[in-house]
C-alpha cells in the first residue's frame, strides 16, 4: 500500500470561521496522506472541527488555507469519485428502496437495466434483497442506513466520507452494520474517512485513527491499528488501544476533573 501514491492528500489546512465577526481558527495546519483501501478514523471531542474536515476534504467548502489533492489532482469542487454518507440516512420518502439507490445512477448515462441490476446488487450485499420494493418509513433505522450505505457504494466511488454513520443506532444493530461496512469495503476497495465519537468504533473498523486536539484543531497522535479484520472486541490487544486512546485524551485536557466516588 505504501508505495502507492495517496488517493486523498492533506497539505496545511487551516479553516478559519467568522463568527460575529471574530475570526475563530477550527483546524490549524493539518497534514495527512490516505492510501488506497484505508480506512481512516477521525476521533475528537464536540466541535473540534471534525466535521468541518470532512466537509473540506469532499470539496463542499472550499474556503480554506492550505491544499487538498483527490488522486493527485486539487479539490474545487464536490465529485462522484468521493462522496458522503450522513447520519441521517437521507433518504426520499417517496421512493422505494431500490429506487432510492439507483437515484445517484440517473442521467449518467447508464441504461435503465445497468442501473437496476447494479442497485440491486449492492441491496443484496447490505442484506436488502427482500426489501426492493418497500417505503423508508417501513424500515428500522438500521435497515435505512442499509439502503444509505448501498446508494453510496452504487456509485463506486473511491473514497466514501462518512460523518459519524452509525451513531443514531443501538449498539447491536451499529455492530452488525461495522461488520457488513468491513465486508463491503475490503471488496471494494474503498477508501474510507470516517469521523465518529465511539472510540471503539474507531479501533473496529480501522487501520489509522487520527486524533484530533480542539481550539484549534490539529492532529496530535496518529495510531496505527495493524491487524487483521475482524477484531475481538474483548481482546487484550482491543483493550490495549483503548486504554492508549483515553490516556491520549486524557494528556491533552490535562486541566479536565476526574471524580472518583470512593
Ligand atoms: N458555518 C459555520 N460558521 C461558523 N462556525 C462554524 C460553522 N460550521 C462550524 N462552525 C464551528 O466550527 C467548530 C467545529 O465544528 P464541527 O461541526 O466541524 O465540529 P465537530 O468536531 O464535527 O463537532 P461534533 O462532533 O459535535 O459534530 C464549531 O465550533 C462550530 O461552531
Amino acid at each position: 500500500m505504501t508505495n502507492q501514491s495517496p488517493i486523498i492528500s492533506v497539505n496545511k489546512i487551516t479553516k478559519t470561521f467568522f463568527n460575529r465577526g471574530q475570526p475563530q481558527k477550527i483546524l490549524d495546519q493539518i497534514s495527512f496522506d490516505v492510501q488506497r483501501g484505508e480506512l481512516i478514523s477521525i476521533l475528537g471531542k464536540s466541535g473540534c472541527g471534525k466535521s468541518t474536515l470532512l466537509n473540506l476534504i469532499g470539496g463542499f467548502d472550499l474556503e480554506k488555507e492550505g491544499e487538498i489533492l483527490l488522486d493527485g489532482q486539487v479539490v474545487n469542487q464536490p465529485s462522484r469519485r468521493c462522496v458522503m454518507l450522513m447520519q441521517n440516512y437521507g433518504l426520499l420518502p417517496w421512493r422505494s428502496v431500490l429506487k432510492n439507490v439507483e437515484l445517484p445512477l440517473e442521467n449518467t448515462g447508464m441504461s435503465k437495466k445497468e442501473i437496476r441490476e447494479r442497485a440491486k446488487y449492492y441491496l443484496h450485499m447490505v442484506g436488502l434483497g427482500d426489501k426492493l420494493d418497500a417505503f423508508p418509513k417501513e424500515l428500522s433505522g438500521g435497515m435505512q442506513q442499509r439502503v444509505a450505505i448501498a446508494r453510496a457504494f452504487v456509485i463506486q466511488p473511491e473514497v466514501i466520507l462518512m460523518d459519524e454513520p452509525f451513531a443514531a443506532l443501538d449498539a447491536f444493530t451499529r455492530y452488525y452494520l461495522q461488520d457488513e461496512l468491513i465486508k463491503i469495503q475490503e471488496k471494494e476497495n474503498t477508501t474510507i474517512l470516517l469521523v465518529t465519537h465511539d472510540i471503539d468504533e474507531a479501533i473496529y473498523l480501522s487501520n489509522r485513527i487520527f486524533m484530533l486536539s480542539a481550539n484549534p484543531g490539529r492532529i496530535y497522535q496518529e495510531l496505527k491499528i495493524p491487524s487483521s479484520r475482524p477484531r475481538d472486541r474483548s481482546s487484550l490487544q482491543f483493550q490495549k488501544y483503548r486504554e492508549i486512546i483515553f490516556r491520549n485524551f486524557h494528556f491533552n485536557h490535562p486541566i479536565a476533573p476526574i471524580e472518583l466516588n470512593v
